[in-house]
């Protein structure tokens, strides 16, 4: 049975210990050696020690390879059972000088405003420099924020060579927990007017394998859960803020949630076909830009958001000709205007309720969290066989399942 998520105290306090140092145990496995049906070879792979075989070097049925994610802790022993106070489980952000946000944003957002420049950093990433530098700005309250263009800050990236890792290993190096991202989108939908503003809950890949959607490309192998792309405790959170900063703009900009996204690879748009395909599919929105993002951000276990805005009706409807880069810019400038409104109202509201929950409030500290410990049960245990310079790289956007343990 799963705590309730509000459980608190010394008790909980332990077993989240316990369910921690069972990752631990199962980083220093024991090797056995397995032969793999169907091949001449006989393979070494890292397994738990359990009753199905002894501990030591032996001959064990591919069934009982411990390799379920429960060799990682089952799912039961898993409680959300964080300690008060805010200092003692979130140990490295509660000081002003924590990036907690960042921003990324996309065509024709290129900065943000209402900010106190606090200084520009590049870092350079196992995956190489980000898109642009990063700038960091300090809120009105002191809250410090992330920002990063994607496709430079003169436009000069397409969306197939955005530098995603980097982009998303850079944030994660400064601290950042979650990311809000904007972009610019076509609307599927009569009822989505360029102008409008969605926060989409799904994604329709349409990416064509040019971009690599991983951190783990060699020998430390990983499945992510993505059943639910964006985080969903930041997008309900966001919904009600955005809501409010819309209605303070007074330009009567609507909001859509709950809505799909289709990711197409570009850098050409649809055709009609396709256009209408991906309504039929169920796609309400279509851009070149959420994947793999998205899927590194989860990878990194940062949250991650996307802040949709509509800028033309793609290429579905059959009396009007289809979409062309100019119908975008046309409304581009418009909707970069309100998200910088938009934006600054929502980090406002975040560092407003950060610094809440640092005098006992709860719901943001579980926001910032939401995606903290989801790679557990993703990683493939253990073997020597991985690479230990990869593992390495692993732990800039990962160091709690790979620092400190490379042989
Ligand atoms: C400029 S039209 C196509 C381009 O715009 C969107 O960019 P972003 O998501 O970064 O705002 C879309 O995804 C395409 O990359
Ligand atoms: N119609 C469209 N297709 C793909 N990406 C877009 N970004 C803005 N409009 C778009």
């Amino acid at each position: 049975m799963k705590a309730p998520a509000n459980g608190r105290g010394s008790r909980a306090s332990r077993r989240k210990k316990h369910a921690w140092d069972r990752v631990e145990e199962t980083q220093k496995q024991f090797l056995f050696q397995v032969e793999v049906p169907g091949e001449s070879t006989v393979a070494e792979v890292d397994v738990q020690t359990s009753s199905s075989g002894p501990a030591g070097p032996a001959q064990v049925p591919v069934a009982d390879l411990a390799i379920s994610p429960n060799c990682l802790g089952a799912a039961d022993d898993v409680v959300d059972d964080r300690p008060e106070p805010y200092m003692k489980w979130y140990p490295d952000a509660p000081n002003s000088d924590q990036v907690l946000v960042g921003v990324i944003g996309g065509s024709g957002l290129y900065h943000l405003d209402n900010l106190e420049f606090v200084k520009t950093v590049n870092p350079e990433t196992p995956w190489g420099f980000p898109s642009s530098p990063i700038t960091i700005s300090r809120l009105p309250s002191g809250t410090r924020i992330a920002f990063l263009a994607r496709h430079g800050v003169g436009h000069t990236i397409n969306p197939s060579a955005v530098p995603s890792r980097a982009n998303i290993a850079a944030l994660k190096s400064l601290g950042v927990k979650v990311i809000i991202a904007f972009s610019a989108v076509g609307s599927l939908r009569e009822e989505i007017a360029p102008g409008a503003f969605c926060l989409p809950s799904q994604i329709i890949d349409r990416t064509k394998g040019v971009r690599v959607p991983t951190f783990f490309t060699g020998s430390v192998v990983s499945h992510a859960s993505f059943a639910d792309p964006f985080s969903k405790k930041l997008s309900a959170w966001l919904e009600g803020s955005i809501r409010r900063a819309l209605e303070k703009e007074g330009r009567a900009v609507a909001l859509h949630t709950g809505k799909t996204i289709v990711c197409m690879e570009g850098p050409q748009f649809s055709t009609r076909a396709e256009s209408i395909m991906y309504r039929q599919w169920g796609g309400d929105l279509i851009n070149m830009s959420v994947l793999p993002e998205a899927k590194l951000a989860r990878e990194a276990e940062l949250g991650y958001a996307l802040i949709a805005t509509a800028t033309d009706y793609d290429s579905w409807r059959p009396a009007e000709a289809g979409v062309t880069a100019a119908d975008v810019f046309k409304t581009l400038r418009a909707n970069a205007e309100t998200s910088r409104f938009v934006a600054a109202t929502v980090l406002e509201d975040l560092a407003q309720s950060v610094s809440n929950a640092k005098e006992g409030g709860e719901d943001m500290l579980s926001i910032l969290t939401e995606e903290e410990g989801s790679m557990q049960f993703s990683l493939m245990p253990r073997s020597h066989k991985q690479d230990p310079a990869e593992r390495k790289q692993l732990a800039y956007v990962l160091s709690k399942y790979f620092s400190g343990d490379e042989a």
